[in-house]
């Protein structure tokens, strides 16, 4: 049985905690039942020892599976990873998803969609990353009652992302430690006023506006200064069509949204400029969380 999931980018600017698209890079993890535990990693991640000893992946499938069959039972996991780890692009949320759908059909037990995402919320608390992973696409995503509340809209084929990816690995947990811990009214209504635009926007196809409603004021500036290139990424995008050019979760990937004949042209520019960074164009996905048996 495999299960895959994609990468995401949450925050789109404004929407802190909120908004987030999965774009087409997956982690794929073959489950087969064994009498011995064994884990094997390739791609992403192969050349770490910690992911083969204290594994997440593994930590979280043993508890859904133990709470489900109140069984132990050894299974080789393979994984095939392409997100890269600890970049912004909700690698954390692949894992966490995908050991809790796995769990389930190693278990035997049907769940939906919307029940595992309300299992992920447990691991990671905010929605914006683990809801495209579940569902693909652009997603608003709010909590209430530790549950997760979303609409989703698919992307379509001639839009594309021109990702930069540092490589310099941020730690979300420990990026958020950085944030102010209040906002200003005054940079509450932008916030606000700015995500709801966002996310009209993306739900009428006016790709233009993005590029003035994509604009953040709580999260970007004081996690960009850490990684200052960032701001030459930017300006670089809007200078070459992008329709939006964000930091995309934590960073420390920069997500620029374009045009699918503008995307060559810019990811071109960007690997003349930034040649420590990889540069990638990526199409969106709309599927999330995808089960083969
Ligand atoms: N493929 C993977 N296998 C196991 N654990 C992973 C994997 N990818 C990510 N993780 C876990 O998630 C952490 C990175 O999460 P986080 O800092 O939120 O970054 P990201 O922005 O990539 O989600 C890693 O330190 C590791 O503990
Ligand atoms: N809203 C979160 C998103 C973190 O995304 P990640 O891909 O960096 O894990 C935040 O901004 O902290």
């Amino acid at each position: 049985m495999f299960v895959s999931v994609p990468a995401t980018s949450a925050n789109l600017g404004p929407g802190f905690d909120s908004l987030g698209l999965a774009v087409d890079l997956r982690n794929q993890v073959e489950l087969v039942p064994s009498r011995f535990f064994a884990v094997s990693i390739k791609g992403e991640g192969e050349n770490n020892p910690r992911l083969k000893g204290n594994n997440l992946f593994v930590s979280i499938f043993n508890e859904h599976y133990r709470r489900l069959t109140q069984k132990r039972q050894n299974f080789k996991f393979t994984f095939y990873n392409q997100i890269p780890m600890s970049r912004g692009l909700g690698s954390s949320s692949a894992v966490i998803v995908s050991a809790i759908s796995c769990a389930h059909e190693a278990a035997g037990v049907k769940v939906s969609k919307r029940r595992i995402l309300n299992h992920a919320l447990v691991y990671e608390s905010h929605p914006d990353n683990i809801t495209p992973a579940v569902m693909g696409g652009f997603n608003a995503a709010m909590v209430e009652k530790q549950k997760v509340f979303s609409q989703q809209k698919h992307l379509p084929d001639y839009l594309k992302a021109v990702v930069v990816i540092p490589n310099k690995p941020i730690s979300t947990a420990k990026s958020r430690t950085t944030l102010p811990k209040s906002y200003s009214k005054e940079n509450a209504v932008f916030n606000l006023s700015h995500t709801a635009v966002t996310v009209g926007a993306f739900f009428n196809e006016d790709w233009e506006m993005l590029r003035l409603a994509t604009q953040d004021r709580f999260h970007q500036k004081v996690r960009m200064k850490m990684l200052p290139e960032l701001f030459a990424v930017q300006k670089m995008a809007y200078d070459n069509g992008a329709l939006m050019s964000t930091l995309s979760g934590s960073g420390s990937t920069f997500f620029n949204m374009v045009y699918d004949q503008d995307a060559k042209m810019l990811a071109d520019k960007f690997k003349a400029e930034f040649s420590d960074f990889e540069i990638k164009i990526l199409g969106f996905d709309n599927d999330g969380l995808v089960v083969e048996r």
